[in-house]
């Protein structure tokens, strides 16, 4: 073990500015599937989906009603006492085809059977009423999902009535998780020594993974030692598109992690402006982009809340979301550090109609009350303060209704 200098370094970017650098420099290599409709729900089409079939075929009724000649109507209604079904008039139901010579339809409220004889109330007003053409439901060669759209629910019952039955869409990126650390001890493992921690991030990563739609293999722990950390990334970087390095990437003596992404690959963002999850960091190895997340568990929860969602939504090329906001009231004295913006994990809630935050420290609670209680952010640039009483806007990480009326 030796003692590391410090030495800051490189471009710091705050939280937002870290999210368009990984977007900008991440050369993303999309791989492509094809999916039946039963799977393509949320998929993100590759391709604008042209309809292989025009609805309906045939002239349809958009209403239950009878089907009728409009010439008959020329002067006005005529007299139908002797009309018969099948001859001057046809029983026309919604989204059945109207066959020719009929040419119109009349609502079943306007008509009337007396005595088994047809008495119409109201004249058709114009030709083709109340009838659907060919085509006027799905058109010909209509797009019905466009190239980069996420495909919705009511969008796959379209596909199937376009005649569509598989789509290619954007296949799920490949994550591999590289978890280092001496300490550390598998989750799966039944008990622990005393001087170990237990490694949990990959099982937070495998639970956003599924959220962001990607497929992620687990490395086994990886001990602070850099051939064994180069193996890994080397192994990792002929499995996966996107690489995500975790611990050892901060100042202590087994912090090995950013030096050997400098000499064996590119750091292009050594840590960020801006805390939590400021050992965060950005590298390219074997020309995979790496992710650096912090050990800790708050850390790395923040990095995968921004920047990897970031990535992942870059990757299916959908815009980068934003959190909703909401205009609170302080009730705490806070100064962010000089050096770094800081992102800070509040309680929000309800109290006379108005939204209040309190603060929550993050290395001062246990994680559990750390993730009761936190349900937003309040960005908060570097050297800048908030006093009680101040007005801010607040990031949300749950629907708004859940911060109403709770303490
Ligand atoms: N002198 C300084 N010390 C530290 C600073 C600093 O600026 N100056 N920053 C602190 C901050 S903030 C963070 S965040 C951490 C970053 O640490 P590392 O990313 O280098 O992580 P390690 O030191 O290896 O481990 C820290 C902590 O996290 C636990 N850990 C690691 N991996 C996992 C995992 N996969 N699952 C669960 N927990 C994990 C590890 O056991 C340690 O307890 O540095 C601070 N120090
Ligand atoms: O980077 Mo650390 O995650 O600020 O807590």
């Amino acid at each position: 073990m030796a003692y590391r200098e410090y030495v800051e370094k490189g471009y710091m970017p705050s939280r937002e500015m870290m999210k368009k650098f990984l977007i900008e420099q991440i050369d993303f290599k999309r791989n492509f599937e094809v999916v039946d409709l039963y799977n393509a729900v949320d998929k993100v089409s590759a391709e604008d989906v042209k309809a292989k079939v025009i609805l309906p075929k045939l002239p349809v009724s958009k209403m239950d009603g009878i089907g009728v000649c409009f010439a008959d109507f020329k002067d006005g209604i005529p007299d139908t006492e002797n009309w018969q079904e099948g001859k001057e008039y046809i029983f026309a139901n919604t989204g059945c085809v109207v066959p020719e010579p009929y040419d119109t339809v009349i609502l079943i409220e306007d008509v009337r059977f007396i005595d088994g004889k047809l008495k119409i109330l109201a004249k058709p007003e114009t030709k083709g009423q109340l009838i659907d053409p060919p085509g006027s439901l799905i058109g010909k060669d209509e797009v019905l999902v466009n190239k980069y759209e996420k495909i919705t629910a009511p969008q796959v019952g379209l596909l199937a009535s376009g005649g569509i039955k598989e789509v290619k869409v954007i296949a799920r990126p490949k994550i591999a998780f590289i978890p280092t650390g001496d300490e550390l001890v598998s989750w799966q493992s039944e008990d622990y020594p005393v001087d170990k921690n237990i490694e949990s991030n990959s099982m937070m990563l495998s639970a956003f993974c599924k959220q962001y739609q990607a497929d992620l293999t687990i490395f086994p722990i990886i001990p602070d030692d850099k051939e064994k950390i180069k193996e890994a990334l080397t192994k990792a970087s002929e499995i996966a598109d996107i690489i995500l390095i975790n611990a050892g990437s901060s100042k202590g003596t087994k912090d090995f992690t950013l030096d050997l992404l400098e000499t064996e690959g590119e750091v292009l963002v050594y840590e960020l402006g801006c805390r939590p999850g400021k050992h965060s960091s950005f590298s390219k190895f074997n020309q995979k982009p790496v992710l650096g997340i912090a050990g800790p568990p708050n850390g790395a929860e923040l990095a995968m809340r921004f920047y990897l969602k970031a990535i992942m939504q870059a990757y299916y090329h959908q815009k980068l979301s934003s959190l909703e906001t909401v205009n609170v009231t302080v009730d705490f004295d806070f100064t962010a550090p000089k050096n770094a913006d800081f992102c800070l994990q509040v309680h929000i809630f309800k109290q006379d109609d108005k939204y209040h935050a309190q603060i929550i420290n993050p290395k001062g609670v246990t994680r559990a009350t750390l993730l009761q209680k936190y349900n937003g952010f309040i960005y908060q640039l570097k050297g800048t303060s908030l006093n009680v009483g101040d007005e801010v806007t607040a990031e949300l990480i749950v629907e708004r209704k859940e911060i109403e009326n709770q303490n």
